[in-house]
């Protein structure tokens, strides 16, 4: 068998122990099929990498819920369940951890963004994130943005 996913499968079977930690992801599209991707401050793990607005969801939370939260924390934007479209997902063995971290697109909310952390934003079209970095859970989902908005 020669094709890369086989190969990079042999690679990647090293999760172990790692716990699986649920991370939710949201692609916010605008009217020019743009999506909001924001810089992780200095002082995180992964700094300076690009990565989609979202977290965490905590216990006792659903992952729509936790999106919700977070919008509202990081963005000061409000959304609802019902404009939160699941679209892919990551699945990364990081040293840590093994993420799991579905991706919703969403095209309606109330308010601008802004940057509640300090964090930097920007708006970039699928073809373009390629010249931003990010981590590597997201690398894979660059392209399946492309595809799929
Ligand atoms: N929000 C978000 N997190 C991502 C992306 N890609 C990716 O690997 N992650 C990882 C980074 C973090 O380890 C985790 C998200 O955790 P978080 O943003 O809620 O919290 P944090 O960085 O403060 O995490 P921690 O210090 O508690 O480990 O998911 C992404 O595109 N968006």
């Amino acid at each position: 068998m020669e094709s890369g996913c086989w190969q990079a499968g042999e690679r990647a079977e090293t999760a172990g122990e790692r716990p699986v930690v649920l991370v939710v992801a949201v692609a916010l599209v605008d009217v020019d099929g743009r999506v909001l991707i924001a810089k992780r401050p200095p002082g995180k793990k992964m700094a300076g990498l690009w990565e989609f607005p979202g977290g965490k969801v905590d216990a006792g939370e659903t992952p729509e819920q936790a999106l919700i939260r977070e919008l509202k924390e990081e963005l000061d934007i409000d959304t609802r369940q019902s404009c939160l479209a699941p679209l892919t997902f990551a699945s990364h063995a990081y040293d840590d951890m093994h993420l799991l971290m579905p991706l919703y697109a969403c095209r309606v909310w109330q308010g601008d963004p802004v940057p509640k952390e300090g964090q930097e934003l920007a708006w970039v079209r699928p073809v373009k994130m390629k010249d931003y970095p990010m981590p590597p859970a997201d690398i894979p989902l660059i392209a399946m943005l492309r595809d799929l908005l």
